[in-house]
């Protein structure tokens, strides 16, 4: 299958995967300075019920904590979006070294960690249904950099060591995905897809510009997880920001 190594990695996955060189695919390059200001974006409205973090699970590619999403009790709107989308799970792209790991780059620069919060929209019936649709996905992406220790990432690491191998998965409950967001929630959106197959092209994206912290210790915890950067390709994005929606500093 599908993977980051040198036989199966993100050069090789338009074989499987023709999309993969289709119009709308992630990760970009984002280059603040020439992030378009668009008044019709709005604040990013977050809401999160820490009763709703159901397991987390080694996918094999990366883990991810998954979420309950049969209700409206953890969602996304505003911002570029425009509906409800529901909270589905939360992952992380570590790099194996300090200067890799993140799909997104700012001005060419890569975080060695990358956060995806992964919503779909209600107006379809599943997340299933909606990742088929030009609007169905929307990611919150996070950069992580390193810095001082986070406390609020610790639970996550912590529940590592019970899912060391691909498949395996744990009860993983009462976890407040907000406290993982930075104090800031100004963001890039631009319209892309997800970054590993199967490459759908229906992800809002939603980059937010401020990272939150890893320490090195916690970020060697997870480096076992890590991941080659896939290449990268170049899009339109808009920028928005807190302050009367005044366009990012460019
Ligand atoms: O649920 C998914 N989660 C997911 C997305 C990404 S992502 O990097 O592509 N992303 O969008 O953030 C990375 C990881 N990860 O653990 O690394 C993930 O676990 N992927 C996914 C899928 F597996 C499907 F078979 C499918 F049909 C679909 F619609 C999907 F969206
Ligand atoms: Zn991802």
């Amino acid at each position: 299958g599908w993977g980051y190594g040198p036989g199966n990695g993100p050069d090789t996955w338009g074989e499987d995967f023709p999309i993969a060189n289709g119009p709308r695919q992630s990760p970009i390059n984002i280059v603040p300075k020439d992030a378009k200001y668009d008044s019709t974006l709005k604040p990013l409205k977050i809401k999160y019920d820490p009763s709703n973090a159901k397991g987390i699970l080694n996918n094999g590619h990366s883990f991810q904590v998954d979420y309950v999403d049969d209700s409206d009790s953890s969602t996304l709107t505003g911002g570029p979006i425009s509906g409800t989308y529901r909270l589905k799970q939360f992952h992380f792209h570590w790099g194996a070294s300090d200067d890799r790991g993140s799909e997104h780059t700012i001005n060419g620069i890569k975080f060695p960690c990358e956060l995806h919060l992964v919503h779909w929209n209600t107006k379809y019936p599943s997340f299933g249904d909606a990742a088929s649709q030009p609007d169905g996905l929307a990611v919150v992406g996070v950069f992580l950099k390193i810095g001082a220790a986070n406390p609020r990432l610790q639970k996550v690491l912590d529940a590592l060591d019970a899912i060391n191998t691909k498949g395996k998965q744990t009860t993983f409950s009462n976890f407040d995905s907000k406290t993982l967001l930075p104090g800031s929630l100004d963001y890039w959106t631009y319209d892309g897809s997800l970054t590993t197959p199967p490459l759908l092209e229906s992800v809002t994206w939603i980059v937010l510009r401020e990272p939150i912290s890893v320490s090195p210790a916690q970020r060697s915890a997870s480096v076992f997880f890590s991941l080659r950067p896939p290449s990268q390709k170049h899009r339109a994005f808009k920028g928005w920001r807190e302050e009367y929606g005044a366009p990012l500093p460019k």
